[in-house]
């Protein structure tokens, strides 16, 4: 390691739908905020971003909105997404910081060949030395410890906020995968659903996903909890509070969970029969924070026949797994995602 590289910062960015992780090498996690942006709508400034701006959301007056510039794992807002992405690696920088970083970010799987482009200049643009991109599931696999450059079949399954990814990985690339936009936001909108249908009762989608949270379950035979609700009643309109219970909610999102499963049961009809028996042995592995709803890998293991572990941290996982991609910047610069920019 030449004298400069140790002071350079180079950092990983787990650009998320839901959060945005940055993870700055020798340091670990820097940053951990949701990816949500408050501006002021006549003058289009920024006023907030990440815990801050998401505590607006749903309260703010007329002349500012509280936005999540990527939705469904797909750049919804490029301008605020920008901005966003800026403001994370500057405050991660340190202003004062003469060293230009070099970084490394993981984009959502959906976003078009253009969007990518716009990252990696965004990230120029905040002070990055060189930007590389590299996809979630392989950041994943990287952050969970698996073996991906073994020539060994693992399977990693991310259940994040706007897509869930299946990838089968061996000898350091995908050998098959699938890329759903069903994750933890559709999961707390088939809640909102039911209780506007169930109580009439309308909630916000933080309501939605605190229930999801606390009373939650994939495998609603381990779990008999209720929760107190409150939301906008839509016949009297005045505020109302009902009694859910995790019956309920599991019956709310069956059919988006059913959807990561399906997912998973037909990247495993697609695997070579070599690597699926690998993945027999050492089981399939949930990342994400959709890993930590309550009986989400009993569900799996049930379904699919196969063992299943969640990972030690599901939500630092990409973000681990994109340092760590630093650590071998060589091969990122062979990945598909680079290649094309180096050639
Ligand atoms: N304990 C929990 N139980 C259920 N869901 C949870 C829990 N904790 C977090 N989540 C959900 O995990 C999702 C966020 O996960 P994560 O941070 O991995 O997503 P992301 O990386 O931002 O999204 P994407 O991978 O789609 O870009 C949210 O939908 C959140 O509600």
């Amino acid at each position: 390691m030449g004298i400069f590289s140790a002071f350079t910062k180079d950092m990983g960015i787990d650009l998320g739908t839901a959060n945005t992780l940055v993870y700055v090498k020798g340091k670990d996690i820097v940053i951990r905020e949701p990816s949500v942006v408050a501006i002021q709508t006549n003058t289009k400034q920024v006023l907030a971003v990440g815990e801050e701006a998401k505590k607006m959301i749903g309260r703010t007056p007329g002349n500012i909105v509280a936005i999540r510039p990527l939705r469904d794992g797909v750049i919804a807002d490029f301008d605020i997404t920008q901005s966003m992405l800026k403001y994370f690696i500057q405050r991660a920088v340190q202003r004062r910081s003469l060293f230009q970083p070099r970084v490394v970010v993981c984009v959502p799987s959906g976003v078009t060949e253009v969007e990518k482009r716009a990252v990696e200049e965004a990230a120029i643009h905040a002070g990055a030395r060189d930007a590389y991109l590299i996809e979630e599931p392989m950041a994943a696999a990287i952050g969970a410890g698996l073996p991906v450059h073994e020539a060994t079949g693992s399977l990693i399954v991310d259940i994040g906020g706007g897509t869930t990814e299946v990838a089968v990985i061996s000898l350091g690339g995908i050998v098959t995968s699938k890329s759903i936009r069903v994750g933890g936001d559709e999961l707390d909108e088939a809640i909102v659903n039911y209780i506007k249908k169930e109580y009439s009762l309308m909630i916000g989608e933080r309501t939605a996903e605190d229930i999801k949270i606390t009373i939650g379950s994939a495998n609603v035979k381990n779990k008999e909890s209720k929760m107190n609700i409150r939301g906008r009643d839509l016949i009297s309109g005045l505020p109302k509070t009902v009694t859910v219970t995790s019956k309920e909610i599991y019956e709310a999102m069956r059919e988006p969970i059913y959807n990561i499963v399906d997912a998973i049961k037909s990247t495993l009809e697609k695997t070579p029969p070599e690597l699926a028996a690998d993945i027999m042995e050492q089981g399939i592995m949930l990342t994400g924070g959709g890993a930590l709803l309550d009986g989400i890998d009993l569900l799996i293991k049930s379904e699919t026949g196969m063992p299943v572990n969640i990972a030690e941290n599901p939500l630092d996982c990409v973000a681990i797994g994109t340092g760590k991609a630093l650590e071998s910047i060589e091969v990122l610069k062979k990945t598909s995602y680079n290649n094309k920019k180096m050639g």
